[in-house]
């Protein structure tokens, strides 16, 4: 398994589905799927709304269970995470459930800075139909990201598990980068 992790609109979604089209790995966006828990209505579906809103992180037993579930659905066992683990709670809830079951290759982090990942949000919005994807929420979710999801990739760099590419280049000459990292795994 992979985690991939970078700021909103650094391109996670974008790579992972060129990883699964070239290797066919699993991909799995802890944001697509609270998305579509909200859509069903459930119980949590009005707690998961007002997160998302406000760019908060959605309290870990949802998102794990979320994930969990997806991955025992999946015929191939090779999962990209998206967006997850988003913060060191979030790191500590998944090792607190699944623990060393999945092996974790590395973390890839897509590095980019924050007005080119506004410009790119401002753009998505305009197709994305996403209702994170305004001003206000983006720049709660950017500080957010520095503020809670900067020390989770700090740990996978001290425990040598990362792997950083600037996503500021263009989507080939970022996917260029990536494949490298899949080929032989
Ligand atoms: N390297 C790139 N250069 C320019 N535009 C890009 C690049 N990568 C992705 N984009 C565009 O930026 C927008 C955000 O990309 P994407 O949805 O893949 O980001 P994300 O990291 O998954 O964002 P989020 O965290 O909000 O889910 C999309 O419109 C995408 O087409
Ligand atoms: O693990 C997660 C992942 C996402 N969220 C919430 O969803 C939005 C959107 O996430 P994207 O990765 O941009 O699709 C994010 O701002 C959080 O509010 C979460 O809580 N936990
Ligand atoms: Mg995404």
């Amino acid at each position: 398994m992979v985690f991939v992790l970078g700021g909103p609109g650094a391109g996670k979604g974008t790579q992972c589905t060129n990883i699964v089209k070239e290797f066919g790995w699993c991909h799995l966006s802890a944001g697509d799927l609270l998305r579509a828990e909200r859509a069903t209505g459930s119980a949590n579906a009005e707690l998961i709304n007002t997160y998302i809103r406000e760019g908060k992180i959605v309290p870990v037993e949802i998102t794990v269970k979320l994930l969990l579930a997806a991955m025992e659905k999946s015929e191939t066992k090779k999962f990209l995470i998206d967006g997850f683990p988003r913060s060191l709670n979030n790191y500590e809830g998944w090792y607190d459930v699944v623990g060393d079951d999945v092996h974790v290759a590395f973390c890839l982090f897509f590095e980019c800075p924050e007005e080119e990942l506004e410009r790119r949000l401002l753009a998505r919005a305009q197709s994305s139909g996403r209702d994170d994807d305004n001003i206000e929420s983006i720049r709660k979710r950017f500080k957010i990201f520095i503020e809670e999801t900067m020390p989770v990739i700090d740990k996978f760099k001290a425990k040598d598990q990362l792997k950083l590419i600037s996503s500021v280049q263009s989507i080939e000459e970022v996917w260029g980068q990536t494949k490298l990292l899949f080929k032989d795994l």
